[in-house]
């Protein structure tokens, strides 16, 4: 029998529960990973928000196919709407709860609340806020984290140093913590890594220029839509030694900053418009990595060579594995330490 799972639909409801607890503060799951209604319906809103979303990019794109979105507008519309009834019912639970409670909670959602007034927040603007978190944060992270794990599969003793970390600093009797981070610098190169090779948004997000400008003797004129492909410039042979090769230790060696300070590595963009979440996405995704290592071994499925796991792209602005990770898990931790643990959110 296969013991392989499907990497992709674990790390993608991880990621789900991670972000919509940081934004809602709220699991729209329970410990036996079963989705309740409301969770379903934010799935489907989310899912369809990226198409759209795409359809909208094509037809900028390309404007003669344009006519193949009639209902473009009228879709926006609708799904536009859903998202606004769904986002008042789960804010209307927020304030209820702090009416009761007397106090905000540690999420975004209850932070936009507390500052709404001092802000002149409307529903509009905080109900875009929300849904930004959301939309920017969600696919990005779990792009990555799947990854960064296919690279573990691929590279054993990348994952057995990592390992050999996480039990030096961890140790056998106790889970991972935040407070661990700064203690595994092993498994934050392997993240960093994980960026260089596969940033989850290889052509960044689309920049308009406004004003014509010269870079490296190209003019772009005022108005166009620029892409930076940080891909190819985190493979560049002359800027990366062996830039094919998955080496955390390159960045053990040399501390290369990938919050937009230095070129070479550009996973959250640069300047005024960088990602917002860089930081919250580099400690989740240490997180999951960190979890899902001192937890399990992972080797490739049942006949499957580490060299033949499928390293493509899918084509689209956020960069999945063409083919989902399949992999093998292995717990290495005594048994307690796998129970659920309800936490407070
Ligand atoms: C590994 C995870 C992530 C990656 C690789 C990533 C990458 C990016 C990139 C490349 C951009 C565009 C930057 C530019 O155009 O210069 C961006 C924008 C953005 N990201 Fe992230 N992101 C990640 C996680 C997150 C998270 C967790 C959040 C929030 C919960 C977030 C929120 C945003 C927002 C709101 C923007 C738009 C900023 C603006 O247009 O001003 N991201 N992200």
């Amino acid at each position: 029998m296969d013991k392989s799972l499907q990497a992709r639909k674990y790390l993608v409801a991880l990621t789900f529960n991670h972000i919509t607890r940081l934004v809602f503060g709220k699991r729209f799951m329970n410990y036996e990973g079963i989705m309740d209604e409301q969770g379903k319906e934010f799935k489907a809103i989310v899912a369809n928000g990226i198409k759209l979303g795409a359809s909208l990019a094509m037809a900028e794109h390309i404007p003669w196919l344009r006519w193949m979105f009639p209902l473009e507008e009228e879709a926006f519309a609708k799904h536009g709407a859903q998202r606004d009834r769904l986002t008042q019912a789960i804010m209307e639970e927020h304030i209820l709860a702090r009416q009761k409670s007397g106090g905000a909670k540690q999420n975004f959602a209850d932070a936009l609340l507390t500052l709404q007034d001092k802000y002149d927040l409307g529903d509009d603007a905080i109900f875009g806020l929300l849904w930004d978190m959301i939309t920017a944060g969600m696919d990005t992270t779990a792009i990555a984290i799947e990854w960064a794990m296919a690279e573990l599969v691929r590279n054993p003793k990348v994952q057995k140093k990592a390992q050999e970390e996480l039990d030096r600093v961890i140790g056998f009797e106790r889970v991972m913590s935040e407070t661990d981070f700064s203690n595994l610098p092993y498994l934050q190169s392997i993240a960093k890594e994980a960026l260089r090779l596969h940033p989850p948004t290889p052509l960044m997000l689309p920049h308009r220029a406004n004003a014509t400008v010269k870079i490296g003797g190209y003019n772009i004129p005022k108005g166009s839509t620029v892409l930076v492909n940080v891909w190819a410039v985190a493979r560049d042979p002359a800027v990366w030694k062996d830039p094919e090769d998955f080496l955390p230790e390159r960045f053990l060696e040399e501390d290369v900053d990938m919050k937009g300070h230095d070129f070479r590595l550009l996973p959250f963009g640069a300047g005024r418009r960088v990602c917002p979440g860089a930081q919250l996405g580099i400690n989740l995704l240490i997180s999951m990595l960190g979890h899902l290592l001192h937890h399990f071994c992972w080797t490739p499925a049942e006949g499957v060579k580490a060299e033949e796991i499928d390293m493509h792209e899918n084509p689209g602005l956020g960069a999945y594995m063409r083919t989902p990770l399949q992999a093998i898990a292995t717990p290495r931790l005594p048994s307690h330490l796998y129970k659920r643990v309800a936490s407070d959110i």
